[in-house]
């Protein structure tokens, strides 16, 4: 897993299905490094499906995933662990630990042991500072709001310094401001050269942000540089109401309005 890909995820004719539903069909997709994805579309059409699956923990139907130019499906849990990292949508806790203890669980991939070492414990620190947190990190992640854990999770991922992120909703717990930050911190990433994919139900957070943008629809779905795919004829396809477009401060934004 050395050598450049010159993709960082590669989904070739996947086919994604739940029960008898299916989600999506020969999806063919490229997420280069230095790109920040956005997937958009309504509740269950499948954005976290594809996340999980994209990550090796739910089943492809049909087709591959390539990660690094490596079938997906080829490595071991180690391997992917160390290559692609998945934020869930909801972090289920069940014991006390310090968050500093959470966030080192991120390091564990890369040496295998429990015990981790003087620059574990600095990267660590230093990925709870890139998401506003460090003052939080002895206190105890039971007591932490949803907004506050969700970032936990983040900094989990930044320490666990894989190729590929992948985000579940990063921003549903944030408030605005936090939503700017965390939004501005993975086109960071992406800009460093990672590969980021974030589902998101914020169409302007993501036509803003976003290099890319993956909008998912009943039997469509459009995929391609943010400032094309985000367009009203699609947003509406994908959505089922009206938007209106404004242009503010050099912005667009999308204002959705229910249909007449
Ligand atoms: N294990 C399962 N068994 C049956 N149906 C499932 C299962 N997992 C997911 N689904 C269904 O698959 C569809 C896609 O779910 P998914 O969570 O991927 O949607 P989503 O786009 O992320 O939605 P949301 O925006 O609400 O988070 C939903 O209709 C959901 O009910």
């Amino acid at each position: 897993m050395s050598a450049p890909a010159s993709f960082i995820l590669q989904a070739q004719q996947v086919s994604l299905q739940v029960g008898s539903r299916i989600l999506l069909e020969g999806l063919d997709w490229q997420v280069r490094p230095g790109e920040f994805w956005c997937v958009l579309g309504r509740n269950g059409i499948g954005k976290s499906t594809l996340l999980h699956a994209a990550a090796g923990l739910q089943p492809t139907h049909a087709g591959q995933w390539q990660l690094l130019g490596q079938p997906l499906q080829g490595l071991s849990p180690a391997e992917m662990a160390r290559h692609r990292g998945l934020l869930l949508q909801q972090q289920h806790d069940a014991f006390s630990m310090p968050v500093i203890e959470a966030v080192l669980a991120g390091r564990f991939v890369h040496h295998g042991g429990w015990q981790p070492s003087t620059q574990d414990e600095a990267l660590a620190l230093e990925a709870l500072e890139r998401v506003g947190l460090s003052s939080l990190a002895a206190a105890d992640l039971l007591t932490l709001s949803g907004g506050e854990r969700q970032r936990v999770g983040l900094a989990t991922l930044l320490a666990q310094d894989t190729d590929l992120y992948l985000l579940d909703e990063p921003t549903s717990h944030q408030d605005v401001a936090a939503q700017l930050q965390l939004m501005t911190l993975l086109r960071t990433l992406a800009a460093g050269g990672k590969g980021v994919v974030a589902s998101c139900h914020d169409i302007n957070l993501a036509s803003r942000f976003a290099t890319h943008v993956l909008l998912l629809a009943e039997g469509q779905r459009w995929a391609g540089p943010a400032q094309e795919i985000c367009r009203p004829a699609a947003l509406e396809a994908a959505f089922g109401c009206r938007f209106v477009q404004v242009a503010t401060d050099g912005m667009l934004q999308f204002l959705p309005l229910p249909t007449a």
